[in-house]
């Protein structure tokens, strides 16, 4: 299954569980005066009045240099948790707990807790950048507490993590990482673990990142060991994406680089949809946008929120990473005998590349099949197509990809399979989709990815093409299926990946790929999820 878009239906639990944000206060006040009682100075109350320059959150006392004037006896003093790291926690705990998504559940959380700005953008490092290091925090964790850090419960856990990235991977001061991250505990979890947490977080600030790594890689046995602690990635994608990068015709020396780019918020990726709307049309629309290095329909901006744009609003645009969109553009440019008037995108959802091949497609009098194996994620594909011209969509339909090919042989000109994958090649995206692949899931996407490429070969005709992308460079996932679905047919020849792509680039940008017939992007070198594209043509 894919694991870009499982919906985030924790809420009502949540809610039943604990109440929401506000109620969670409420409930909490006794609580919180113990809280700030035996914290004593170093803490400060949070609260939403105001953020430093650093996202350290201050309150209007402090703000005005005053903070520590009150008449209020400690005990009679009233403390409430940020609410950013009130939020971060929410996130995380249905992370890790419910298998939540982190890009889906955060925004709607920072909705509900009305946070903008600063506090917006606070929340969102405490979680991502938790989610991002938490390899390292763990491993940094471990030598803290005396068991098992599998047997810890997985609230705590989550509440120490935090507390490390605060302490570790922010500027916030120790004594305000640890003291809002105790009186987190004791809103979210309860009193009972308060002492635990204070001490083990006492614990991993008497070093700082540095010197915590320094001694972890003293230990460690071997080269991927150690870079999986200073990227923190799991020791099993480090050894895939070296091997992807040797296969590619890179050399491992690039590791570090990726490992990095993994462990980088990217900026937002804008699409202008051919005939809908212009890249400079697009451009005057987005804050602050500049266009892409790559994409002649590709527009990038940081710190702007998708809703805010007028032209991803009405449909003329959407989101949609730059690899997503040259592997679309190479495929409806690749030169094809014949007529060209029915295309098929066999796994659509959530339908960025549909509309973007739709919009394509209108122009040139040409039809689009959508198929989507998930009804919730047809529906999306439906929703991205709502600008598009009618008349260049033949259906948008939830079906199982690997039966187009009998049901329909020899019928379509251009095929997409995008294919579900591990993701491994949009990590820096999903920050917690590392943590959750397993290798265990290779065989049965592969066997999945081998059964879709090939329902798409019998269903291509002669003279038509068929495009295999997937968001991740897993030789697995990317050459090795090619090669099986080809293995003992001589009805396909692989056309030069790399070469569609540079034809569909901007103006005077060189992608450098390698040599062909494979195509693959990398973050590290290209500023894109790592996509892969492999051209097949029908001849026989
Ligand atoms: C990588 S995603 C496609 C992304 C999409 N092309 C886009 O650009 O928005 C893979 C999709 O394949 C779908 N899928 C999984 N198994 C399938 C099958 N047997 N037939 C069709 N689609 C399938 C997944 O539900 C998922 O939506």
């Amino acid at each position: 299954m894919s694991n870009d878009d499982r919906r985030d239906g924790d809420h009502s639990r949540d809610g039943d569980r604990r109440g929401g944000a506000g109620r969670g206060r409420d409930q909490s006040g006794g609580r919180q005066g113990r809280g700030s009682e035996r914290l004593g100075k170093g803490s400060h109350g949070a609260s939403d009045e105001g953020r430093d320059a650093a996202g350290r959150h201050r309150g209007a006392a402090r703000l005005r240099g005053d903070a520590s004037r009150t008449n209020l006896a400690p005990s009679e003093r009233r403390r409430s948790t940020d609410p950013a790291r009130l939020v971060a926690f929410d996130v995380l705990e249905q992370v890790e707990t419910n298998d939540a998504y982190a890009n889906l559940s955060l925004p709607v959380r920072l909705d509900r807790a009305r946070l903008h700005g600063r506090d917006a953008g606070f929340a969102t490092e405490l979680t991502y950048g938790t989610l991002r290091q938490q390899g390292l925090y763990d491993a940094i964790l471990a030598r803290c507490v005396d068991r098992d850090l599998r047997t810890v419960d997985p609230a705590l856990l989550v509440v120490l993590r935090l507390g490390a990235h605060q302490l570790l991977g922010m500027r916030v001061p120790p004594h305000a990482a640890v003291s809002q991250t105790v009186a987190l505990a004791r809103e979210r979890i309860g009193a009972g673990p308060g002492q635990l947490v204070n001490a083990v977080l006492r614990k991993v600030s008497a070093k700082e990142r540095d010197e915590w790594l320094a001694e972890l890689l003293a230990e460690a046995e071997d080269d991927v060991v150690r870079l999986s602690l200073e990227y923190s990635h799991p020791a099993w994608i480090v050894r895939a994406l070296r091997g992807a990068l040797i296969v590619d015709g890179r050399t491992a020396a690039e590791l570090p680089d990726l490992l990095a780019a993994d462990n980088e918020a990217p900026a937002v990726t804008f699409v202008a949809r051919p005939g809908l709307l212009t890249t400079d049309e697009l451009l005057a629309d987005v804050p602050r946008g500049k266009t892409t290095r790559f994409s002649p329909v590709g527009v990038t901006a940081t710190g702007v929120s998708p809703s805010d744009v007028r032209s991803v609003r009405r449909g003329a645009a959407g989101v949609q990473d730059e690899g997503s969109q040259l592997v679309a553009l190479a495929l409806a440019a690749a030169p094809i005998d014949g007529p060209d008037e029915r295309w098929l995108d066999m796994c659509a959802g959530p339908g960025g590349k549909t509309a973007l091949l739709a919009a394509i497609a209108a122009e040139r009098g040409a039809r689009v099949l959508a198929n989507e194996a998930q009804a919730h994620r047809t529906e999306l594909v439906r929703r991205n197509l709502s600008a598009v011209d009618p008349v260049a969509i033949e259906a948008v339909v939830t079906g199982d990809g690997r039966l187009i090919g009998e049901d329909e042989p020899a019928s379509f000109d251009r095929i997409l399979v995008d294919a579900p994958c591990t993701g491994l090649g949009a990590l820096r995206r999903r920050p917690e989709s590392r943590w959750r692949k397993k290798v265990s899931d290779l065989p049965e996407l592969t066997a999945l990815q081998g059964d879709l490429l090939a329902s798409a070969l019998a269903a291509v005709r002669v003279g038509g093409v068929v495009a295999y992308v997937t968001c991740s460079p897993h030789h697995a996932e990317t050459r090795l299926v090619v090669e099986d679905a080809l293995r003992g047919r001589d009805d396909f020849e692989l056309m030069d990946a790399p070469a569609a792509l540079q034809r569909v680039v901007a103006t005077g940008a060189d992608l450098e790929l390698g040599d062909g017939p494979h195509a693959q992007l990398w973050p590290h070198a290209h500023g894109t999820d790592a996509m892969h594209l492999t051209l097949l043509r029908r001849i026989g």
